[in-house]
């Protein structure tokens, strides 16, 4: 195996092509070559295959495994050697397209977007091994390099579990997306709505608005490409009719059914300590969204990544007697990372913007915001 493996990208334009360029490039030190109908057509598809040593798919969910068996043609054997992998959010598919070539073979899927960040710290990353055997080593150091929390699984068992953790939450959010559509009309619109919020209610605009903003086709992809998808949804649908006729029924028996049937069981299914530990998580999520929203706060760019530069920032708060309601450290749009320091209330503005002109002056740190203190 070659120290320094040659990396090709197939679909190299696209949000995790440009991705794992700088990835590679950057953390592993690698040579990286491209090819993309949109924007990257220097090399051939053939040059690209006779140019690397690990061919990586990125492509769109839906012509992944066409894309993939098309490289399998043309390489005719020249791949023998080389090691294929891909990162749909789907795996058997893909998986069985690239076992058509002879390459040594495995399927990954991060567990989130293409992060700001240089790494995938702190997200799942599934990983299956179809066949490999000399890329062994190669791969965990390249898995090890990615920091993200690694899963292994079959190709037919991930996309069985992808039906509940994408498929089934994807299309609550859709629909409750077109629910929205349909009924905030009545009730004045979203903007009305906002101010009678509940945590509940805000996380999952959350999680709806985040994927209105994001790439379309992999949505629609995870309904119809997964096969696991189109029978799961029947019983969320079966669940939902069933919560309905209850509803609608009314009477005693009906509530105690509602009960025993959509609360009990699946909390004893879950188990008291997973219900737990979950609704802690809710809390604190809940603390954290209040927070958010308090008008009076500053965030920070700490240029200087060392020990105490946090302890110098609050020290610029303490000597004027400003009262610090939270800290949170978080990230810009751009991913730099920042403290965000949430400040009391009734405390003194002129001490406040006294205390961001020091942050800047001083050279503790970069203020990126400086809200409710004119
Ligand atoms: N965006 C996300 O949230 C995540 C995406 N993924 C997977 O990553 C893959 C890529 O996703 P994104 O980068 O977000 O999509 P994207 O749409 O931004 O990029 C796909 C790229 O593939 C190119 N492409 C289309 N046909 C091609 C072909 N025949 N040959 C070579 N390139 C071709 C497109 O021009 C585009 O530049 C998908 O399979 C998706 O399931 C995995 C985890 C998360
Ligand atoms: O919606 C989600 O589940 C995300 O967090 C984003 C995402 C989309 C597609 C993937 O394959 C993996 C993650």
């Amino acid at each position: 195996m070659p120290v320094s493996p040659r990396i090709g990208l197939v679909g190299s334009q696209g949000a995790y092509g440009r991705w794992l360029r700088r990835f590679f490039e950057q953390r592993m030190g690698l040579q990286v070559w491209g090819r993309d109908p949109v924007g990257d057509t220097a090399l051939s598809e053939r040059a690209l295959l006779e140019e690397v040593d690990v061919l990586v798919f990125c492509a769109p969910i839906r012509q992944t495994p066409e894309v993939i068996r098309h490289y399998a043609d043309i390489a005719a054997g020249i791949e023998r050697g080389q090691l294929w992998l891909d990162i749909t959010s789907i795996k058997a598919a893909p998986v069985a397209a690239m076992l058509s070539s002879q390459a040594e073979v495995v399927g990954l899927h991060p567990m989130s977007a293409a992060p700001k960040s240089a790494t995938l710290r702190g997200r799942a990353m599934v990983v299956c091994e179809a066949r490999l055997d000399a890329w062994r080593p190669w791969l965990e150091a390249f898995l090890a390099a990615s920091e993200a929390d690694c899963v292994r699984a079959e190709a037919e068992q991930h996309d069985r579990v992808m039906a509940l953790v994408q498929g089934m939450v994807h299309a609550s959010h859709m629909v409750q997306g077109a629910v929205l559509r349909e009924l905030a009309p009545d009730v004045g619109g979203l903007d009305a709505i906002r101010p009678f919020a509940s945590v509940g209610y805000e996380l999952d605009m959350a999680v709806m608005r985040r994927m209105l903003a994001s790439n379309p086709a992999i949505y629609q992809d995870i309904q119809f490409d997964n096969p696991h998808v189109a029978p799961m949804l029947e019983r969320m649908s079966a669940q939902l009719d069933k919560l309905c006729d209850l509803v609608w029924r009314g009477d005693n028996v009906a509530r105690d059914q509602l009960r025993e049937q959509l609360l009990e069981r699946s909390r004893d299914y879950a188990g008291k300590q997973s219900v737990a530990e979950g609704s802690y998580a809710f809390e604190r999520l809940g603390y954290l969204l209040a927070d958010l929203r308090e008008p009076r706060f500053i965030s920070v760019f700490l240029p200087l990544d060392r020990p105490g530069s946090l302890r110098a920032l609050l020290s610029v708060f303490e000597q004027r007697g400003i009262n610090l309601d939270s800290i949170h450290s978080s990230r810009s749009a751009d991913g730099e990372l920042l403290f965000r320091i949430g400040v009391s209330r009734d405390g003194d503005a002129t001490a406040l913007q006294d205390a961001v002109r020091a942050i800047e002056a001083e050279g503790i740190g970069r203020v990126l915001e400086a809200s409710g203190i004119a």
